[in-house]
């Protein structure tokens, strides 16, 4: 109905609300795994929602799509397999396929119903789909990664909700052991790390499995996305053990892939600039976030 869509009181968000006003509602609906709710808002154009916490919105997915996406990509010589985990609206497909380089593009999803209410709702990213390198699998991460022939790819995107839910195994210790085998010497992860300024303990716990599981280097980059609660989102850049990865310094800009703007959208937020930005980070979090 229209009024106002907001949530609050989640155990993510004790205590703190975030309100969009609805234009009008355009799905409603319940998987095994969630609820999922699109909406028309009047301000970031529509909105997709599970059990209650924005996903994405029109106006500001290309903030985190184009993030998690290049921050890996940009920071290795030529990655050619890629894997997602969730990213089931099709979002980090679509910036993914800007990288010429790249051969086969795996992704594992939990939730088909995700995938076939952006299908109809989000053409804008579910295009990403329509990539001939998309190998889709339907199904739990963990039972994927576990089947997964050892150095298999060279980059893994952790495109997941939040860990409440369907997404709680996805900070956990065996997981990311699961990715370090899955990743060739030198492949990198970049996981999504929620917000430096409510969840710095969550962010430690990660980054300390992070730094006991991958031998190269493992750093905190973040961005600024309107509609996440306090308006930032973090990323976890792993790698591991072989060519050392500086992902301080983009070695293969987007700016160099013809590829990526070719009859293609156009990317509306990354930039080699933006990607070194991204690992700057303001003095709390440079203390709490640290190597320790
Ligand atoms: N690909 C859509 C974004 C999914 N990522 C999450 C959405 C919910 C947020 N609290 C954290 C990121």
């Amino acid at each position: 109905e229209a009024g106002n869509f907001s949530y609050y009181n989640n155990p993510m968000w004790p205590g703190e609300a975030h309100s969009l006003k609805v234009e009008q509602v355009l799905y409603q609906g319940k998987s095994e795994y969630q609820e999922i709710l699109v909406f028309e808002s009047s301000v970031y154009g529509k909105v997709l929602v599970l059990d209650g916490i924005v996903q994405l919105t029109d106006k500001d997915e290309c903030a985190y799509q184009e993030m998690i996406a290049h921050l890996p990509l940009c920071s290795i010589p030529s990655p050619k397999t890629v894997l997602v985990i969730g990213g089931g609206d099709g979002g980090v497909l679509r910036e993914i396929s800007r990288h010429s380089s790249v051969e086969r593009i795996d992704i594992c999803e939990i939730d088909q119903l995700v995938i076939d209410v952006c299908k109809k709702f989000f053409p804008d990213l579910s295009v990403g789909f329509e990539d001939p390198r998309v190998q889709l699998h339907i199904g739990d991460a963990v039972e994927f990664l576990r089947n997964v022939p050892e150095g298999m790819y060279d980059a893994v995107i952790v495109d997941s909700s939040d860990p409440i839910g369907p997404a709680q195994e996805l900070v956990e210790k065996p997981f990311f052991e699961t990715i370090a085998r899955a990743l060739r010497p030198g492949g990198v992860l970049c996981n999504q790390a929620e917000s430096m300024w409510l969840h710095t303990h969550l962010i430690q716990d990660m980054l300390s499995i992070c730094r006991a599981t991958f031998k190269g280097s493992v750093h905190y980059a973040w961005t600024s996305v309107p509609t996440y609660p306090s308006g930032v989102i973090g990323f976890l850049l792993c790698s591991t053990d072989g060519p050392p990865v500086n992902f301080l310094n983009p070695i293969n800009p987007i700016e160099k892939q013809e590829e990526a703007f070719k009859g293609k959208r156009k990317i509306r937020f990354y930039n080699s600039e933006i990607h070194k930005a991204a690992f700057v980070l303001p003095s709390f979090a440079k203390r709490e976030l640290s190597s320790f």
